[in-house]
């Protein structure tokens, strides 16, 4: 049977719009910074139409200088990509100021999906050396703990966001989401709010399948992005056993089997590289069966692991913290 590029599939959010499955993750390393402007570029041309970013991954203007080429070249248009980006806690009531700068360095008018990247409020501390708009990305004090802001509501975060994306002469994003949050603070959302959030970005894989998440969020609409599915530094989730074993049984690659695994459960996935050759094949889609999957999700009931789990994120129900407990 004949399957589309994993790069041709899309699916609807629960506002209308049409989101491409496949998107490029461009959480770079701080000294790789500058060769995501190439990832981007051969991304596009590999046909990714989905690129995603936040305001704290230090990419945005790399990516701008990338979607600017590509809109001189004719490549594509702005209308042909869907590009996301994220409020980082620092600027947790600073909604609109952090949309402002995002859309600078990316040089556009618009993003697509406009996300809360954590549901927590960092204090706002100087730091002019390594900062991002001269406030530290991840405030600490002397003893290395998480500063965080006293009078911080991550509601209001959202809030903010609800209000630019209802305001009929606000056209600066098109859709509204979330990340990192679980399920009681979406049902605080839902019982709060007037706009659903149309995915929440979680990390998602084998090892971390977030089973009672997907069937919460899929019950009210909401779209799972699964961020680091390769197990992020390194990749790895292409080692797993099981992973292997279906690459071999389908003859494709344990990339191909580690990204079908979201698209085929009708979620998101933004798988990062800076390896033009690899982006430009990590783009095939298996039609995995119900049993494959649910082999893929047992994974995490005996090996389970949680790559990305920064002290910080700890105040957060379900986060441990690093090297603290997983799954
Ligand atoms: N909302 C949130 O809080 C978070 C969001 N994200 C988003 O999700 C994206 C993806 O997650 P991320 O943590 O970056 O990690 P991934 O799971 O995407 O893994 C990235 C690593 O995999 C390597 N890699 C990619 N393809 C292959 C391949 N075919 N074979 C071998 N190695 C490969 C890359 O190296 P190389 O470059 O050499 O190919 C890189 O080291 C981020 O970039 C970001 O956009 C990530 C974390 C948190
Ligand atoms: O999106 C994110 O990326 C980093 C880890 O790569 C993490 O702090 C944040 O949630």
């Amino acid at each position: 049977m004949l399957h589309p590029q994993a790069t041709e599939i899309s699916f609807k959010l629960n506002n209308g719009v049409s989101v491409p499955a496949l998107g490029l993750g461009t959480a770079s390393p701080a000294d790789r910074f500058s060769e995501t402007k190439e990832a981007v570029k051969a991304a596009i041309k590999a046909g990714y139409r989905h690129i995603d970013t936040a305001w704290c991954y230090g990419t945005e203007p790399y990516i701008g200088e990338a979607l600017k080429e590509l809109f001189q070249e004719g490549e594509i248009k702005r209308s042909d990509v869907f590009i996301t980006t994220k409020v980082w806690p620092v600027y947790w009531d600073k909604v609109s100021k952090s949309l402002d700068e995002s859309l600078e360095r990316l040089g556009i008018d618009y993003v697509d999906m406009f996300l809360h990247h954590w549901p927590l409020c960092y204090a706002k501390v100087e730091d002019l050396v390594n900062g991002i708009s001269d406030l530290a990305r991840n405030p600490v004090d002397s003893m290395g703990n998480p500063v965080y802001d006293p009078k911080g509501d991550w509601l209001k975060t959202y809030m903010d966001m609800e209000r630019i994306y209802l305001d009929p002469s606000d056209n600066r994003v098109r859709a509204i989401g979330v990340s990192n949050y679980p399920i009681e603070y979406l049902q605080k959302v839902l019982d709060t709010c007037k706009v659903k959030p149309v995915v929440n970005q979680i990390e998602m894989h084998p090892r971390l399948p977030q089973l009672e998440l997907n069937k919460f969020c899929h019950d009210h609409d909401i779209l799972l992005t699964a961020y680091s599915p390769l197990g992020s530094n390194g990749a790895p989730n292409i080692k797993l056993t099981l992973v292997q074993e279906l690459a071999k049984k389908y003859s494709t690659s344990a990339n191909d089997i580690l990204i079908s695994y979201h698209i085929r459960k009708g979620n998101l996935v933004i798988p990062r590289s800076l390896n033009p050759a690899r982006i430009a094949t990590n783009v095939g889609f298996v039609f995995l069966t119900k049993e494959d999957l649910e082999a893929l999700d047992s994974v995490g009931k005996t090996d389970p692991y949680r790559y990305i789990d920064e002290d910080f994120a700890a105040v957060v129900p379900g986060f441990a913290g690093r090297d603290k407990v997983v799954g």
